[in-house]
């Protein structure tokens, strides 16, 4: 199946530059999408609660901050980048009273579209400009010159210029300097959820965590099996990010390579393909999405719970005490990249 892939050279940056946006949200994805805007010659407000911490962020950055509902009033197309869980009340209170013909609702992820969580009335569009990588990293590489690849979608396209203006958007973040990939909302949500849980996130941070606890119960230096689990994971990743799982194979040893292919399936087997399967099966029919809002409704106890216990996993005392040791690795996440 093939896609459609967009670059600069497709995306006409004046549509978003003739609009007024409104970006709800200075986290992550908030800070990196707004002052990018910014920077592209959008005019852009942020929406965001009196009495939120983001809001003297925001403000020392020259942006101009109203509440959610003040800043969707005054758009033209209004971005949500709160936390997944927050969208439909800040949709029901703030944007839904807010919007009318002519306006466009976008997305950072479709999770609360895929989901029915939010349903927007049929004269508006609804479009999706997702970067496929972590929010300061978004900002930082726009910053760099460079882009993070972004997937976009419309849901609705009441104006008949709904891709072109998400293409305009993501033109604007530096989304379409890397390309943006046109897609649906349900493919989006799926591929994302199944990503962070079973490879990028929770599929990595297990790796990591249980290599090195295999390495310290029997006996080996925590700080050798730091270095061995996750600094050097950055390193070979980077040589996969360049070149492929082949160029990270034609950089290291022969022995690491016949090490690779002879016992890595044996790591990654037909149980972890099978449970992987059904992670998949879960996002598909509906499940995690229903314990993640029933989790966040209850207060998060698992979430918290488990947080702690991360937070509290030998690793991290080692490689705070080994990164201070390496400046340069120890970047700090900003909000101004
Ligand atoms: N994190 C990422 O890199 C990625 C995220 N996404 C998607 O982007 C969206 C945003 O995620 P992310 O950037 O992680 O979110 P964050 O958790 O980083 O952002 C939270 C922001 O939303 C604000 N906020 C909280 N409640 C409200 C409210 N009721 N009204 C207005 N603002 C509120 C917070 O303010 P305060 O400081 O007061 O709490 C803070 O500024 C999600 O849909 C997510 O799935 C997509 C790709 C990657
Ligand atoms: C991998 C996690 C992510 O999907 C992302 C940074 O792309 C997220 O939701 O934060
Ligand atoms: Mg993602
Ligand atoms: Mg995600």
């Amino acid at each position: 199946m093939s896609v459609e892939v967009y670059y600069d050279d497709d995306a006409d940056l004046g549509l978003i530059q003739a609009k007024k946006v409104a970006v709800i949200g200075y986290g992550s994805q908030g800070h990196a999408h707004a002052l990018s805007l910014r920077d592209s010659g959008v005019d852009v407000v942020i929406g965001l609660p009196e009495g939120s911490k983001s809001r003297p962020k925001a403000e020392e950055q020259g942006l101009r901050v109203l509440t959610p509902a003040e800043a969707a009033a005054e758009a033209d197309v209004i971005m949500i980048l709160a936390p997944d869980t927050a969208q439909r009340h800040i949709y029901a209170e703030s944007i839904a009273p807010n919007l009318g013909a002519g306006k466009a609702l976008f997305f950072g992820h479709g999770f609360n579209i895929r989901y029915g969580l939010i349903k927007p009335p049929a004269d508006v569009d609804v479009a999706m400009v997702a970067p496929k990588g972590p929010g300061h990293l978004v900002r930082r590489q726009y910053v760099d010159g460079k882009g993070v690849p972004c997937l976009v979608a419309v849901e609705q396209d009441a104006s008949g210029g709904a891709l072109a203006l998400a293409l305009s958007y993501a033109k604007g973040i530096g989304g379409t300097r890397a390309g943006a990939i046109k897609t649906t909302f349900t493919e989006e949500t799926e591929t994302d959820l199944f990503g962070e849980q079973a490879v990028l996130c929770g599929g990595a941070a297990a790796l990591v965590q249980t290599g090195f606890e295999v390495l310290t119960e029997a006996g080996y230096a925590p700080e050798v099996a730091y270095f061995e689990c996750l600094h050097e994971l950055k390193l070979i990743v980077d040589l996969m990010y360049e070149g492929g799982i082949a160029r990270m194979r034609y950089s290291v040893s022969d022995t690491a390579e016949y090490g690779d292919l002879s016992r890595g399936p044996r790591v990654i087997d037909g149980r972890v393909k099978e449970e992987m399967r059904k992670i998949l099966g879960e996002i598909q029919n509906g499940e995690f999405a229903r314990e993640w809002v029933a989790e966040d409704e209850a207060g998060r106890p698992n979430f918290s719970k488990w947080q702690a216990e991360g937070a509290a996993h030998p690793i991290e005392e080692t490689g705070a005490k080994l990164r201070g040791m390496m400046s340069w690795v120890d970047r700090p996440i900003t909000e101004t990249a």
